[in-house]
């Protein structure tokens, strides 16, 4: 359709429901290119005022182009109200129809509003009638004069509308809320107590505040552009300049002259200010007021004592005093001290203290960027995932979404009904056998394909089938069987089978990913893990037991929904854990619950205390280690331990750990486990391709139905576009293993040595491509393609 023949649209647009664009399909819709950004509307909402004295489509296309580009946007129809509106909303934009006097006296508004003091950032525009502007002679100074700031020709084109809202919000409203915020920060400058002084690199003052005014006696014409300082003024002038010209903060005293010639000794710090990359452009000189740290400076200066105005300064502003401020500030500065005097250090102080002093002899890009290192180091964030601004702005919008729900537990409050999980009420009861487990009553079938469960070709959805969707115990079994598990414990086998029984009873079937068969495949891929040599010499029995009980365990009672769903929805379980890690906290807590509901399923009954301690801790670490807003973290940390030098010639070919790891250490042993169990928790993207597609449409299936229920339940909703209608399957796939799975898996192989992990992982990678490229998207198509590809 030409965007400009769309006036029908716009007129029939009240009886349309409206749809919310998101901004880059605007751009797309739009047909800008895509390195056009739209304002950046989630922090600043441009308000829009249409003074019109009656709807045409005039102003319904600005009414549209607004809501289209999430503008708030009010309508009056005279001058009266305009001026009422304004004064309630103080709008950025006004837009006044000045096509005809008759309805709406456009000039009289213009006027009015530029009478009105607030309207100075403002950007009033109006808009006149094609001949208008047409005439050879037309002429629009005096309407500039009159205090519009644009003339805009009419049109019933949506797209230029927007276009038009666009640029005015791009070249006036940008700036000239930047300007309304320096000119705040101007005026919070003048309030402040300290006293403060803008020099150029020069050292020539360029803006002085009225602290300084008042106590220097200078304002700021009678100084501007003139030394700051002279020789005298501060003890060390050469080494102070010296380290602000290398970008590096000062801190000291200065003694000033007033104007009426007596001296001022001030304590404070001067501030290099700087754009990034280049040497300091301007020096912030900060003071503090010579009134609130007086008991500093009568305390650091000599000076101070001979000079007996300084009181009588002080008992001038006495009614400025903020006692309380003061004394808790002095409490502050008397638990630091006493901080400093104790003989404790952490790590993170170590190292700051290395990096400043490397900045001493370092070059002033060296110094900036280690500054940046220490503002990074000194957060409590540190391993807190944030995406990084590129990929999270341009990257793929289904990668974003998938990333947003996986990584953040945001939540938001809307009552829904669901009750669920067994973990506030009574354990369900089940068969319980006290009889011996008897692997001899299983079929031919399932014995060859068991024969093969150590594979990492295993076919766990045959297995699925023949079990009669029962994969856990039958799998379970025979993996623990394997790795010898009720002898770690000291307990019969029947114990293992009740205990997989009531676990996988406990998995939610009407999942189409949370199941019991994807325990049993995280199991499966633990047994995988747990095979290969190098963790082998690493983990003992009870590890290995551990290992398999955590991951047959890890996602017991998974309702099928995000924990982010169950927050949102107020969910029991949100309640109960405070939002924080609800389904992981769920699942251990269960896993216990039901292991200790009897003892015919209670594993851990022959273990003595500690051990038993031991043993319940590290299973809770591990589940709790699925969590994925902590996967960053959990992949760092195994990262920095076990990072891998690469040694040609050693003798295991070019594999050697640092000499100095202590790998069976208990928290080097904790950080295997943890990224053991997250790795066979999303091993799915390296398994052979047949399986990763089926995975990969189980759990888009997933997410699609928590996205009907959302809608259905008018809940927020959490990934909008993981919605069955829209998503493409293999761009969901790409994402998550260019965020999540690429780098896990290939730090996970080099330590345990497993490359068909990333052999498979790639081939997989491709394979999505391939989709992605052939415009295939929706779950059928992906289905009809997965009959296509060989095994
Ligand atoms: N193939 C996949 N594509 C997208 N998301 C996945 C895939 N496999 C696993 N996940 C997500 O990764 C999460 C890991 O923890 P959960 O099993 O709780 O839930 C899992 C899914 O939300």
């Amino acid at each position: 359709m030409d965007p400009c023949d769309e006036r029908r649209y716009i007129r029939k647009r009240k009886q349309v429901a409206y749809e919310r664009t998101e901004p880059t399909e605007l751009i797309r819709l739009l047909g800008l290119p895509a390195s056009v950004t739209l304002p950046d509307i989630e922090n600043y909402t441009a308000k829009v005022l249409l003074a019109f004295g009656k709807d045409d489509y005039q102003s319904d296309a600005f009414w549209m182009a607004c809501e289209k580009l999430h503008f708030e946007c009010n309508l009056a129809r005279n001058k009266d109200a305009v001026i009422e509106a304004f004064q309630t909303k103080n709008h950025d934009i006004v837009v006044i129809d000045y096509r005809n006097p008759k309805f709406i006296d456009g000039e009289g508004i213009c006027k009015a509003l530029r009478n009105l003091k607030s309207t100075q950032f403002t950007v009033i525009v109006a808009v006149v009638k094609r001949s208008a502007i047409e005439k050879e002679d037309s002429n629009i100074e005096p309407m500039l004069n009159m205090g519009f700031n644009r003339v805009l020709m009419e049109t019933s084109c949506l797209s230029q509308c927007i276009n038009e809202l666009l640029q005015l919000y791009k070249s006036d409203v940008e700036p000239r809320v930047q300007l309304a915020t320096a000119q705040a920060v101007y005026l919070a400058l003048d309030k402040s107590s300290d006293v403060v002084h803008i020099t150029d690199h020069n050292l020539n003052l360029q803006y002085l505040n009225k602290t300084s005014e008042r106590f220097l006696g200078y304002n700021i014409k009678e100084v501007k552009d003139k030394p700051l300082l002279d020789a005298n003024s501060v003890d060390n002038k050469e080494l102070m300049v010296q380290q602000l010209q290398r970008g590096r903060e000062w801190e000291g005293l200065i003694s000033w002259k007033r104007k009426s010639g007596e001296p001022l000794l001030l304590s404070g710090r001067v501030i290099p200010a700087a754009i990034p990359g280049r040497s300091p452009s301007h020096y912030i000189f900060i003071h503090e007021s010579p009134y609130m740290s007086h008991d500093k400076r009568l305390s650091t200066s000599a000076h101070l004592s001979k000079n007996p105005d300084l009181p009588k300064t002080q008992n001038n502003r006495k009614g400025s005093l903020d006692m309380k401020s003061i004394s808790s500030d002095g409490l502050r500065r008397q638990s630091i001290a006493k901080l400093h005097n104790l003989s404790i250090e952490a790590p993170i102080t170590k190292v700051i203290s290395l990096i400043t002093s490397v900045q001493e002899s370092a070059s002033p890009e060296v110094i900036q960027t280690l500054d940046k290192v220490v503002d990074i180091l000194r957060t409590t964030e540190l391993y807190s995932p944030q995406l990084k601004d590129d990929k999270g702005k341009t990257g793929d919008p289904i990668t974003s979404d998938l990333m947003g729900a996986l990584l953040s537990s945001g939540s938001t409050v809307t009552p829904i009904t669901r009750r669920s999980s067994s973990d506030s009420g009574s354990v369900p009861r089940i068969g319980l056998s006290r009889t011996t487990y008897k692997t001899h009553n299983i079929s031919l079938q399932m014995k060859e394909l068991l024969d093969t469960s150590l594979l990492w070709d295993f076919d766990i959805f045959q297995l699925e089938d023949i079990s009669g969707k029962r994969p856990l115990v039958y799998l379970g079994m025979n993996l623990m069987s394997h790795f010898d598990v009720s002898s770690s414990l000291g307990i019969e086998e029947m114990i293992l089978y009740n205990w997989l029984t009531i676990i996988e009873l406990n998995y939610n079937a009407k999942n189409s990913y949370h199941t019991s068969t994807h325990a049993a495949d995280v199991m499966q891929a633990t047994a995988g893990f747990l095979e290969r040599e190098r963790l082998k010499q690493i983990l003992d029995p009870l590890d290995e037991a551990i290992c398999l009980i955590a991951a047959a365990a890890h996602d017991v009672d998974h309702p099928g929904k995000s924990s982010a769903f169950l927050s949102n929805s107020n969910h029991e379980l949100a309640i109960l854990y405070n939002d924080l890690c609800v389904l992981e906290s769920h699942h251990a807590a269960l896993a216990f619950k039901l292991t200790m509901s009897d003892d015919r399923v209670n594993i851990f009954k022959s273990l003595e205390r500690d051990v038993y301690k031991a043993v319940r801790q590290s299973v809770i670490d591990m589940i709790l280690a699925t969590e994925m807003t902590r996967h960053f973290e959990h992949l760092a940390k195994f990262v920095n331990v076990f990072s891998i030098k690469k040694d040609d010639d050693s003798p295991d070919g070019g594999r050697s750990s640092p000499d100095t790891l202590n790998w069976t250490a208990p928290e080097n042993i904790a950080l295997i486990k943890r990224m053991l169990i997250k790795c066979a928790d999303v091993s799915n993207p390296t398994r052979p391709v047949q399986m990763c597609v089926e995975w990969a449409i189980r759990i888009a299936e997933e997410y699609f139905n928590q996205t009907d229920e959302e809608k259905a339940n008018n809940l927020p909703v959490v990934m909008p576009l993981f919605d069955r209608a829209t998503c493409s399957i293999p761009k969901s796939q790409i994402g998550f293993m260019d965020f999540i799975i690429n780098d896990m898996f290939e730090a996970w192989e080099e330590i345990i040595g497993f490359p068909q992990l990333v052999v498979n992982m790639k081939c997989n990678y491709e394979y999505w491509k391939q989709l992605d490229e052939m415009g295939i998207q929706k779950i059928q198509d992906v289905i009809l393609m997965q009959h296509r590809t060989p095994m």
